[in-house]
């Protein structure tokens, strides 16, 4: 047996996958990527580059126009009307329901599989003590702020214990502090529970702090131009967001997003 042997399978793959919107948009072309265990990888890249797109794709919310996906134990979507893909969703949004309690907001996807209110009060009570929010199940979501309610919406992408989180620029509309405090304790539960988080982002900083890979990816067409790897330990903290080694990731990387830009018109 080889070293190689040893290695997991992909937990999603992407070959050569483009997207085609019925209006003619070519919204992605040619994506190929492999999804591996408990990596956390960002796709970065100016607007319009098809972030958006792809993170639909591999979530089922939208359908590949050619190419091919699949997962490690099921080939997406060959089960007509049930496509068994083991993933979480957080928008940038929280999309909470304003009527319905912290407990149901999050109780939510397990209902949606038929699991009762009383047998999912563990899995609830698990899922928002992962986030901080053990003491706010019985509020609205009116009640919270931003930063707690994007905590909520974390919790219920987690509550079924996904192997993949698919996260779409989720702290994008927070405060500073804010952010840093969620890229933080998102780091944290990702390395406690060991799902591997897909995660889209504008912004180089956060990109670095948090994956281990970063897609960095041009416009009209959308495509990937490079893949950085950012081998640094984790846990990461204040020492590697002020080292000189975050910052010649940072830069390396603005240059790698440079050449992205490069030759995109910019209308704004
Ligand atoms: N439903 C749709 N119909 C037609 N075109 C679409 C649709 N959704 C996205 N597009 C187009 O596809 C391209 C890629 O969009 P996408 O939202 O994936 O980009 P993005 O990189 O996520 O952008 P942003 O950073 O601004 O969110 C854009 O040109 C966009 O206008």
């Amino acid at each position: 047996m080889t070293p190689h042997d040893l290695v997991a399978p992909p937990l999603v793959s992407l070959r050569n996958v483009s997207k085609r919107f019925a209006n003619g948009t070519l919204a992605l072309q040619g994506m190929s990527l492999d999804v591996g265990e408990h990596d956390f990888i960002s796709f970065l890249g100016p607007s319009g580059c098809g972030k958006s797109t792809a993170l639909r794709l591999v979530a089922g919310l939208t359908r590949l126009s050619s190419g091919d996906m699949r997962w490690s134990a099921t080939p997406a979507g060959t089960v007509a009307g049930k496509i068994d893909r083991d993933l979480g969703f957080v928008f940038q949004e929280p999309t909470l329901m304003p009527w319905a309690k912290v407990f149901d907001n999050v109780w939510l996807p397990l209902k949606l599989t038929g699991v009762s209110r009383d047998a999912a009060a563990p899995v609830v009570h698990q899922a928002l003590e992962m986030v901080g929010l053990s003491r706010f199940a019985d509020v609205y979501p009116r009640e919270l702020s931003g930063g707690m309610k994007m905590r909520v919406s974390i919790a219920r992408a987690l509550v079924t214990r996904p192997r993949l989180l698919l996260m779409d620029e989720p702290f994008a509309a927070l405060d500073e502090m804010t952010r840093i405090k969620l890229n933080n304790d998102l780091l944290s539960i990702w390395r406690e529970h060991r799902f591997s988080v897909i995660f889209v982002t504008h912004s180089v900083y956060e990109s670095v702090y948090l994956s281990n890979r970063i897609v960095v990816m041009a416009a009209r067409p959308g495509r990937v131009i490079d893949e950085i790897r950012i081998e640094e330990p984790y846990p990461r903290g204040e020492a590697f967001r002020t080292s000189t080694r975050y910052n010649a990731h940072c830069t390396a990387v603005s240059q790698a997003l440079h050449g992205a830009l490069h030759g995109v018109d910019i209308d704004h």
